[in-house]
């Protein structure tokens, strides 16, 4: 799976090897895979010298609306290679501050800054360059009166210089690493709540591969699995993560994505596509750190609103995954080059599995 930093690989047996992996919390410029797509076509260097890699940065940010004020001085940094959650009670100003990072809202008071450089007022085309930023929004916004296909490739038909051939197979290529085949010539009304949150993805995530450079990519999701059933919340989830570029897409290309911000109320989303918090609360950051680090804090706002949070209350469980594989005279196979009986278990558990070791028993037919 994807972010694994430690790998355990144990004997259980004859024939069997059992390996297990950890994905822990992760995530700071540090953590850029070398040889990525991005680090082909990005100068890193340019970023992560004096600005240790940071993409965006709000500094004192301030919104009210009317006599409400929403954000009261909001101070955060993304750096790049980043998965990070934004959290809090509902009305706090989650949404708002994605709206100011993509450059949607202006701050009555305060800075962003993105990749060092201070944007003025609301996104224009000189701010563009440096980072994409992409806002998935919790209702996925699709155009209704546009199909798939018209809805994904938008902003190519309208802005780039690309055929509307290329533009088509552009958009299949995305579609397929959200993992959509087939759905090009379908309206969004034919489309469930999870494939329409993909589509949303792939919208935001195309990319003109003319250009000669490509810029690196930050993602903001707002509530991306809000409504969805436990089943296509963890498929978006998943598919948030493998679009990062510590991981793989759908299609098994490395991810494409920089970093992300990800507003949520669901713990699940947490757990499995999250490394760091930003607790939002009465219009201020008043705690971050890591998912893991969330439960166990002793400031006393965290404890108090997590009585009322029960969401977050409780353990953020550790995920592993075990792949087994047969040890056969001529080698080792995993499940994916054996047709044989094979599987991959994944499952959450508090316990902490790093030494387990794995008892099996076989037949033989
Ligand atoms: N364009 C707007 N005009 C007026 N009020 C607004 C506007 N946008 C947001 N608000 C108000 O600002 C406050 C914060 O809204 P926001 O959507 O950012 O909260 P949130 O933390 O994302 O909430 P939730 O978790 O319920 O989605 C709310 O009281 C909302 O009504």
């Amino acid at each position: 799976r994807l972010g694994v930093l430690s790998s355990r690989t144990c004997r259980a047996g004859a024939g069997v090897v059992v390996s297990a992996t950890r994905s822990p919390g992760l995530g700071n410029a540090g953590n850029l895979r070398e040889g990525s797509n991005l680090s082909k076509n990005w100068d890193l260097s340019r970023q992560i010298g004096d600005e240790h890699g940071v993409l965006i940065e709000c500094r004192d940010v301030h919104k009210s609306f009317g006599d409400k004020h929403v954000l009261q001085g909001v101070s955060f940094k993304i750096r790049h290679g980043e998965a990070v959650g934004i959290i809090g009670p509902s009305g706090t100003g989650k949404s708002t501050i994605l709206k100011v990072m993509a450059g949607l809202l202006a701050p009555d008071k305060g800075e962003v800054f993105i990749c060092g450089k201070k944007r003025q007022g609301l996104v224009s085309d000189e701010d563009i360059s440096g980072l994409r930023i992409g806002l998935v929004f919790q209702s996925a916004a699709l155009f209704d009166s546009l199909n798939v296909r018209e809805n994904v490739g938008f902003l190519l038909y309208e802005n780039s210089k690309l055929s509307e051939e290329r533009i088509g197979e552009l958009v299949t290529e995305t579609l397929a690493a959200v993992g959509l085949k087939g759905v090009e010539e379908r309206m969004p009304s034919e489309l469930s709540g999870g494939m329409k949150k993909r589509v949303a993805l792939a919208r935001s995530i195309i990319n003109d591969d003319t250009k000669e450079t490509i810029e690196p990519e930050a993602l903001l999701y707002d509530e991306p699995t809000a409504g969805l059933d436990p089943i296509a919340s963890t498929v978006v989830e998943d598919l948030i993560r493998s679009m990062h570029v510590t991981g793989k897409d759908a299609m098994g290309k490395p991810g494409k994505i920089a970093s992300y911000a990800v507003v949520t109320h669901q713990h699940s989303t947490i757990r499995r596509a999250v490394d760091r918090l930003l607790f939002l609360h009465e219009g201020k950051i008043v705690w971050e750190g890591m998912t893991e680090e969330f439960t166990t804090s002793t400031n006393p706002i965290v404890q108090q609103v997590m009585q009322f949070m029960p969401q977050f209350a409780g353990t953020l469980f550790r995920r592993y995954s075990f792949s087994v594989g047969f040890v056969l005279p001529c080698g080792y196979f995993d499940i994916c080059s054996l047709p044989l009986a094979a599987w991959m278990v994944q499952f959450d558990t508090s316990e902490d599995l790093s030494n387990c070791s794995v008892e099996y028993s076989t037949h033989s037919y």
